[in-house]
């Protein structure tokens, strides 16, 4: 099987783009004729169908934001099942967006249904490491047997992510400089392309510590969301990538799938499928095109 950081690669440079879109279903954000009924599972099956269906040929990944199924239980869950299997029958990566983070047996677990033959699994998952190298190891041990990826919460794009990450240690670093240095111990051996199956989530908010964590980390695929929505610039997002133009992978969720608010502001709740789709295409391209002009 295809190692991670090689498929990312490779659907990169074949598809000329370095972003990601978030699929982060918000009901209440879906025009009127697809707000349905009680089925919550097709409600968001079908919303995402339609941004997949735009999407597909511009993005490298889809990263669904796990909270956003959940919330519904077990319809949402099953919404996600569906939605990662035509993910999967468009040829998209898959990056499920669960942040999870646990001793080791329950890490196991974890690395189990994210990255094993579960029907949530995808491609790769986001692991949160507050609970050390237990907590990141049967992930890795896992991403290493089913060539899998795994991207851990290094410098998050929330503007309270400096309490921690930011914190001053004895010998002067910042606590995400230290956790760099532990990524860096755990990485496996590199892919075709340069690149380790373990990355990082690196906030595009963060462009000053992006430019020293890209230095130190040059095999590290960074995953970093924070662009639009959350302030993240374009004009600061040279730094995320080497000098080849590679390493990064940019998100963005609300800014593509509700674009269409911001672009009809009286009428969106009222759009056809057909003018959602235009909307949802043209704002994916524009932000593929805008990232390619600075990598
Ligand atoms: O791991 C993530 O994807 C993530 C890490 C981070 O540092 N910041 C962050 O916003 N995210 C996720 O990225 C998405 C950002 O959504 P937008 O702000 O709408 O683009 C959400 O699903 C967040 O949960």
């Amino acid at each position: 099987m295809e190692e991670f950081s090689d498929l990312v690669m490779k659907t990169s440079m074949e598809k000329e783009s370095s972003i990601v879109v978030g699929l982060d279903p918000i009901i209440s954000n879906f025009p009127k004729n697809l707000q349905g009924n009680d089925n919550i599972c097709k409600t968001i099956y079908n919303f995402n169908k339609l941004v997949i269906d735009v999407i597909h040929p511009f993005v490298v990944a889809i990263k669904p934001q796990l909270a956003y199924y959940e919330v519904y239980g077990s319809k949402g869950i099953l919404a996600l099942e569906k939605t990662i299997k035509y993910a999967r029958s468009k040829g998209l990566i898959i990056i499920n967006d669960a942040k999870r983070g646990d001793i080791g047996s329950t890490a196991e677990a974890y690395s189990e249904a994210f990255l094993g033959e579960s029907s949530l699994s995808g491609h790769a998952v986001t692991v949160n490491p507050f609970l050390g190298s237990d907590g990141i190891v049967p992930f890795l041990n896992k991403s290493i047997d089913s060539s899998k990826g795994l991207f851990v919460l290094l410098k998050t794009s929330n503007p309270s992510s400096s309490e921690l990450q930011d914190l001053t240690l004895y010998n002067g670093n910042k606590f995400y400089m230290y956790l760099a240095s532990l990524l860096k111990g755990m990485s496996t051996s590199l892919g075709t392309y340069g690149f380790s199956n373990l990355g990082a989530v690196v906030g595009a908010t963060y462009p000053e510590q992006s430019k020293i964590l890209r230095e130190y980390l040059p095999n590290t695929l960074f995953l970093v969301p924070g662009y639009g929505e959350q302030g993240g610039k374009l004009t600061e997002l040279e730094p995320f990538f080497n000098k080849n133009g590679y390493g990064s992978l940019i998100s963005s969720s609300r800014s593509i799938l509700y674009s269409y608010i911001k672009e009809e502001p009286e009428s969106w709740g009222d759009l056809k499928m057909s003018q959602l789709k235009e909307i949802i295409e043209a704002a994916c391209i524009q932000f593929k095109e805008d990232i390619n002009r600075i990598r």
